[in-house]
């Protein structure tokens, strides 16, 4: 029998199994080890499932590749990315605050801070048909979108993954287990997206559900929260800095306006290091 150790870790409830394959060796099928692993109930259960190893890139200090739970690869994750960093001092990858991570979107800067939460300069986003992955001749920007009977004028942002951004009075009541997977694999998303629901509480803060592309439902998306972050500055809805709630925690987000990097702050935890035999 083969074994290799990992660690539980969450950011805002976004949780995650974090392997350092520094150290680590693990089996070839990623996507099938990602879907047995992130299991609830029947096996350590997570959103993510996240590998630190070699960077391609010199100037990086490691690389963070992302399976969402359903086995699927994705480009980019902003909580992981917090975890990520604290991970790295834990474990001495890194020995300084400041460091710089490549995923499949290139390198995202990351500073942990005094107070232990991390500040991520997440990607540059972007809402262009292209960079979004969308089927249309045109951005979505507050477009009706239909799905059997909802409509929801939804606004697309890549912070290096698909979102779309739609603003609601009510976000509680929302039957996400049957709405979200309808816009997660709607048509005009060529990649599939993450749908992120948003309340506006005031020029500063904003409420949001996410219903995670791979995923489900999640307590938190930290990309997600770029995402609605950057529609809401558009939309002139709310303004930077801007404080985002998700069910699982608050994060901080600023961003100055079109060709600037996005960054998030917020917490990372460890929750416990294990070893799975297989
Ligand atoms: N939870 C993440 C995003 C993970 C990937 C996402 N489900 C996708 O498929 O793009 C975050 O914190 O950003």
């Amino acid at each position: 029998m083969n074994s290799f150790s990992f660690t539980k870790m969450h950011g805002c409830g976004n949780d995650f199994i974090v392997v350092n394959t520094f150290r680590e060796t693990v089996p070839e099928d990623l996507s099938a080890l990602a879907q047995d692993m992130c299991q609830r109930r029947f096996a350590v259960g997570a959103d993510q499932f996240i590998i630190l190893g070699s960077a391609e890139s010199a100037d990086a200090n490691f690389r963070m590749d992302i399976l969402n739970a359903d086995g699927s690869k994705v480009e980019m994750c902003g909580n992981a990315l917090r975890c990520a960093a604290v991970y790295a001092k834990r474990e001495g990858l890194i020995q300084s605050d400041e460091l710089k991570i490549e995923t499949m979107t290139g390198i995202s800067f990351a500073t942990i801070l005094e107070d232990g939460n991390v500040r991520i300069a997440v990607a540059v986003p972007s809402t262009t048909i292209v960079d979004v992955g969308l089927d249309s001749e045109h951005p979505l920007f507050g477009t009706p979108l239909s799905a059997e009977q909802y409509t929801f004028p939804m606004t697309a942002v890549s912070v290096g993954n698909p979102h779309a951004v739609t603003y609601v009075d009510e976000i509680d009541l929302l039957n996400l287990e049957k709405i979200g997977p309808l816009f997660e694999h709607h048509e005009v998303f060529k990649n599939r997206a993450n749908i992120e629901f948003v309340k506006v509480i005031d020029d500063h803060h904003v409420e949001m559900r996410v219903w995670e592309r791979g995923s489900g439902e999640t307590l938190a998306c930290g990309s997600g929260a770029c995402a609605v972050a950057v529609a809401s500055v558009l939309h002139g809805v709310a303004k930077s800095p801007m404080k985002v709630s998700l069910k699982g925690g608050d994060l901080e987000i600023e961003w100055e306006g079109r060709g600037k990097p996005v960054y998030m702050s917020g917490s990372a935890s460890f929750v416990f290091d294990a070893t799975w035999s297989y």
